[in-house]
């Protein structure tokens, strides 16, 4: 008769390999998952990086291979959701060469911060940053308007001995609005507002909002020019493109109208547009006037991306293995419907799982569907083998990592976000993989700390979800069709499932930790 045996990997061996060093042992798969997502948080908080990023010595600064000499010549301007704690330490590290900056910071989090004890991440009050606060609901508005015209002042004022330090996150497009004359501020705020209701991707989003403005796509660089510039910028976008975060205002990027009017096109929304944007699109030549000042410039700048979803993934595979698992990234470019992304972790989590040899039709749909949802076969077959590896030598526990930015088809009117639902197709998806002593965890948050309109950040789940539910007369379909993760997740064992780490002030995308236990062995 078959029986099981737990067969864990003999304790030296572990040792030998590096892998496992479980200093969390008595921690459950939940608590692990989370202490997994905390890690890859803290490892992009904006402050760290930062520090992390600037290497001073004397009155020379190296930023990212790049020497830099100082001479009371430094001014900073920055835009993003992160960028506060990002001033902060800079004036810590470089302050006493820096004349004066200038940034722009979403509306209402200075009180914020102070309110959930985040003080390290504020200026000091004899600061020589000036923080201008504005686009409420991540839209621009008269406030950060005014936030881009000191930012292009100070930029404008700049000379050829003088450094600009510009800092840059996730969120600085709607902190930094500059459309090009004649468009208004809200023919521009209707062009985008609309365009993101069509369901158009951030870079398309970017792409239109470029060639609408002065200073994105290169223009704060070009109103700098003379003085040299160099940008940190913390990663919000799949594949960490220079000239899509925050628009690219300090990289140079030629704006090609057709492609502008064929995003316009294939969101019907053309025909639509206010005269003043037909018209700047119609413009041939430089964006920039012809009587400004720097018209022929180029606006070259250093640009380093200092903390990205990479960063995230990669420091949590640090403590994953700190607390017993071995880690292997999938991808950090996880996108696409949630519907296939948790089709996907299912899979995964199936193959990893499978007692016998798995079937070859898992591995094949794997191959088929990652690439629909933005990861690379090359990924795929790496991530495989490894949990492959882990059977063939005696089940120990693995954890696959991923992040992006996967999308949801809304068709309900209910409060959720794309990790909780997320989270809860992937309950779903696990269901039957109830192996002794646990099955695997799969945990969905967003790094922010914020998923979607809720205040939650993601949520957690297992194999035993579709049964915890039942139990308590919840009907996942029905929360499901209308888009309700958060009130489901909410409801479910007292909301004990939810992720909600509060306000993190960074924000790098989201980060998906799958947990595979090590499994008993069959011994016949
Ligand atoms: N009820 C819902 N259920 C599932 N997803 C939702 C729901 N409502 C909104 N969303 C999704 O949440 C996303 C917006 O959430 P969020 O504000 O976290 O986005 P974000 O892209 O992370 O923004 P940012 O990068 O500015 O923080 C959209 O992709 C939207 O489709
Ligand atoms: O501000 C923006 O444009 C988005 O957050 C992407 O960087």
């Amino acid at each position: 008769m078959a029986r099981f045996l737990s067969l864990f990997r003999p304790q030296p061996f572990l040792g030998l390999l590096g892998r496992r060093n479980p200093t969390f042992c008595n921690m459950s798969m939940d608590s692990q998952a989370r202490e997994t997502f905390r890690a890859a948080v803290e490892a992009v908080q904006p402050d760290t990086v930062v520090r992390q990023s600037i290497e001073r010595n004397g009155d020379s600064v190296v930023i990212d291979g790049c020497r830099l000499t100082l001479s009371h010549n430094l001014h900073l301007v920055g835009f993003g959701k992160a960028v506060l704690g990002m001033a902060a330490e800079v004036e810590r590290i470089l302050g006493d060469h820096l004349v004066r900056g200038v940034i722009s910071v979403p509306h209402g989090i200075q009180q914020t911060l102070q309110q959930h004890g985040k003080s390290h991440l504020l200026l000091e009050a004899n600061s020589r940053i000036k923080v201008m606060e504005g686009a409420k609901h991540n839209l621009p508005d008269d406030d950060s308007l005014k936030a881009a015209e000191g930012i292009k002042q100070l930029a404008t004022e700049l000379t050829e001995k003088d450094l600009l330090l510009v800092l840059i996150s996730g969120g600085g497009s709607a902190l930094l609005p500059a459309p090009i004359p004649p468009i208004s501020l809200q023919e521009k705020l209707d062009v985008t507002r609309r365009l993101a209701a069509a369901g158009a991707t951030i870079q398309e989003l970017n792409k239109v909002r470029r060639a609408l403005s002065l200073l994105k796509g290169g223009g704060l660089a070009h109103h700098a020019h003379p003085a040299q510039v160099v940008s940190l910028i913390l990663s919000d976008v799949i594949g960490d493109p220079l000239d899509l975060i925050a628009s690219g205002p300090t990289v140079t990027c030629k704006v090609w109208p057709e492609e502008v009017s064929s995003i316009l096109e294939r969101h019907k929304l053309l025909s639509s547009m206010p005269a003043s944007v037909t018209q700047v699109l119609a413009r041939q030549g430089p964006r920039w006037k012809e009587n400004d000042k720097h018209s022929d410039s180029p606006g070259e700048a250093l640009n380093a991306v200092i903390g990205s979803n990479t960063v995230a993934l990669t420091c949590a595979g640090q403590r994953v293995r700190e607390l017993g698992f071995r880690p292997v990234v999938l991808s950090p470019g996880v996108c696409g419907n949630v519907r296939l992304v948790s089709r996907l972790y299912g899979l995964l989590a199936r193959f990893a799982c499978s007692r016998e040899e798995p079937p070859p039709e898992i591995a094949a749909e794997v191959l088929r569907l990652g690439p629909e949802v933005g990861v690379e076969s090359w990924d795929l077959c790496r991530t495989m083998q490894v949990l492959g590896e882990e059977r063939a030598e005696g089940w120990g526990a693995t954890c696959v990592l991923a992040g992006g930015e996967p999308t949801v088809e809304l068709t309900g009117k209910g409060r959720g976000g794309r990790n909780q639902e997320l989270a809860l197709r992937v309950g779903l998806e696990l269901r039957g993989l109830e192996l002794p002593p646990q099955g695997p965890v799969f945990l969905s948050g967003g790094t922010d700390g914020q998923d979607g309109p809720t205040e939650a950040a993601g949520a957690v789940t297992d194999a035993g979800l579709y049964d915890e539910a039942r139990a308590q007369g919840l009907d996942i379909d029905s929360f499901l069709s209308n888009n309700d993760s958060y009130t489901f997740f909410s409801r479910l064992s007292a909301g004990e499932r939810l992720l909600a780490p509060g306000l993190t002030c960074t924000n790098v995308m989201d980060v998906h930790v799958l947990l595979i236990p090590a499994i008993p062995i069959k011994i016949s």
